[in-house]
């Protein structure tokens, strides 16, 4: 305190162009050029991408665009004046016009391929050409890297139209999807879980598509009408957006020698990821077979933690396929996702998610992805047989380790000194029978009550009698293990576990639904709420907020499921 030593001051960023003069390709530049690419980045035409790593490709700006939303947080990170975000350069750029982006940066974008796997499976039929080579960031264009405050970030526009991953689709991503990506990157953040960081939001006020969806309060599992809808760019910033799949895919071409330069092109990929996800943490020098270990080493630290995180929050990923499995470990495609709201451990938003993607399956599903990516390292090791024993014990050892993660999740969140498998085991059966709201159950259960009338307002259905008697045992079990000396810090410890704020889909719907005809306010009151999760908060806001999902928008097309996320 009162500390004036300024010892690394940083400059502020008061315009774009300031902004793109902190560009920094020289990473990209490392990594190959699709060579079939064309020389002005109008590929918008769905075709096969053989070899390189990334196709050259210019955003097609949306139509009119208006500023809706920016993070002031991610804003104070990285040094930028938050006035730049409503200026006419700034929605420009932001919205796909690259043109007037000053001598730094470029005036195109990059799109990459990748591979999928769903839950460990090998796919290549997603692709129109039936060989994996067409899929890819089919609408997310990549258009700077730049290195602020010693970090480098990579600035991607999502929905900023076709690429020659597109297979066919519109390249765009309409107002819902962008408002639901915006917010939710927004609340991630602030809960304390590493994700894929929001910028910027823009709409365009003339420039639509359409989408099936639901009739309002429709409850039926498929949408019954297209709706044309308002198109939008979120604005999404990582480290770098290298997925699992991507790493795949140079994996299965270098396991078949796809082409000459195969096996190199996996190598190069893989060292690429080492400096932009985990420079800090593996050195740059040493042999290339210790480096993958640590890489897989430390990948399979950050996904379980992930997911440990995901678990705590009550957040399922929806479709946790290796492409939309971030090789640094935070949260990546903010589509068919949902918070769940009555505790169930099948939950799952997302009518194509399957149970394997749902909200307590989602670690095994990360052990599948884990297994996927050390299938990728796999051939870059040769014929390294000790350093292959050594990657299969790690992918052996997965559920361990995210058991051990899990386990300190749990703990934390019921505030004990330690693991008690027997107060969890008989918790989580007691929570599906009276159906509690996740959220407001565990907060509640952060002001440590003597009696369960105190966790009454999260269940959903009244208890019986009987369920009444086993709630009160296991309230008075659960309180026998709490350190009587400390209460008062376990509640405080609690309450930074245990949310008091959530995304509730029902509260979402509107702000999305308003922003259509060009009223952002329920986007900005969303934004304000999200972002101090674990804050008290006001009594209006505790009203408005801290509430369970209304009765009759259960099972309604929309806010209980959905079919489309794009
Ligand atoms: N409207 C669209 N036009 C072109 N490609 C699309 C469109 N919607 C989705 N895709 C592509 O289909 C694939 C699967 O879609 P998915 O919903 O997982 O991704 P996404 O939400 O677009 O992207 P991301 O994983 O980048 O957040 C992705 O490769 C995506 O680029
Ligand atoms: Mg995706």
């Amino acid at each position: 305190m009162g500390d004036t030593k300024m010892s690394h001051s940083t400059t502020f960023i008061h315009s774009l162009d300031e902004l793109t003069q902190r560009a920094d390709f020289s990473l990209l530049e490392n990594l190959n050029v699709d060579p079939d690419a064309t020389d002005t980045g109008d590929d918008y035409y769905p075709r096969q991408v053989f070899s390189g790593h990334y196709v050259p490709v210019r955003p097609t700006p949306i139509s009119d665009p208006v500023y809706v939303a920016h993070s002031k947080a991610f804003f104070a990170e990285l040094s930028l004046d938050e006035n730049i975000a409503t200026t006419k350069e700034f929605i420009q750029y932001f919205s796909g016009n690259l043109d007037n982006a000053g001598e730094a940066a470029k005036n195109f974008g990059w799109a990459t391929g990748y591979a999928l796997s769903i839950f460990g499976n090998e796919y290549v039929q997603q692709c129109p050409f039936q060989t994996g080579n067409g899929y890819g960031d089919g609408r997310a264009i990549a258009v700077l890297e730049v290195v602020i405050n010693d970090k480098r970030w990579e600035m991607q526009l999502k929905g900023a139209g076709r690429t020659p991953y597109c297979r066919g689709g519109d390249g765009r991503a309409v107002l819902r999807s962008s408002v639901r990506e915006f917010l939710a990157q927004e609340h991630m953040y602030a809960l304390g879980v590493p994700t894929s960081r929001s910028l910027s939001l823009i709409a365009s006020t003339t420039e639509q598509v359409d989408r099936p969806w639901y009739e309002e309060g429709s409850k039926s599992l498929d949408p019954q009408v297209m709706v044309s809808n308002p198109v939008a760019i979120t604005t999404r910033v990582a480290p770098s957006f290298l997925r699992v799949g991507q790493l795949e895919l140079f994996a299965r071409r270098a396991r078949v020698n796809a082409h000459p330069d195969a096996q190199k092109e996996l190598e190069m990929i893989i060292l690429h990821a080492i400096e932009r996800e985990y420079g800090k943490e593996i050195k740059a020098d040493g042999p290339f077979s210790e480096r993958i270990l640590a890489l897989a080493l430390a990948f399979r630290r950050r996904l379980t933690a992930l997911v440990a995180n995901w678990i705590r929050v009550g957040y399922c990923q929806g479709n946790f396929n290796s492409d939309n499995c971030a090789v640094g470990g935070f949260t990546l495609d903010y589509g068919p996702f949902g918070f769940i709201e009555r505790f169930h451990p099948y939950y799952q938003p997302w009518t194509g998610g399957g149970r394997h993607f749902s909200f307590l399956n989602q670690p095994l599903a990360a052990e599948k992805n884990f297994a996927s990516f050390c299938s990728a390292l796999r051939p870059a090791l040769g014929s390294n047989d000790e350093a292959i024993a050594e990657l299969d014990t790690m992918v052996a050892g997965f559920a361990d380790v995210m058991e051990g993660a899990l386990r300190e999740m749990w703990t934390a969140k019921l505030g004990l000194p330690s693991y008690n498998a027997q107060v969890l085991s008989d918790l989580l059966p007691l929570m599906v029978q009276s159906s509690v709201d996740y959220t407001v159950f565990f907060r509640e259960l952060s002001t440590i009550p003597n009696d369960i009338s105190q966790l009454e307002p999260s269940f959903y259905e009244g208890p019986s009698d009987a369920l009444r008697a086993q709630w009160s045992a296991w309230l008075s079990q659960w309180r026998s293990l709490l350190d009587n000396e400390k209460l008062q810090e376990i509640t405080q410890q609690m309450k930074q576990t245990n949310p008091k704020f959530t995304w509730r889909e029902w509260r979402v719907v509107p702000a999305y639904q308003n922003a259509t005809k060009g009223d952002y306010s329920l986007i900005k009151e969303l934004q304000d709420v999200l972002t101090r999760p674990y804050a008290e908060q006001t009594d209006a806001t505790t009203e408005k907020f801290y509430q369970l999902r209304p009765r009759d928008l259960f099972g309604v097309g929309g806010i209980s499921h959905y079919s489309c996320s794009s």
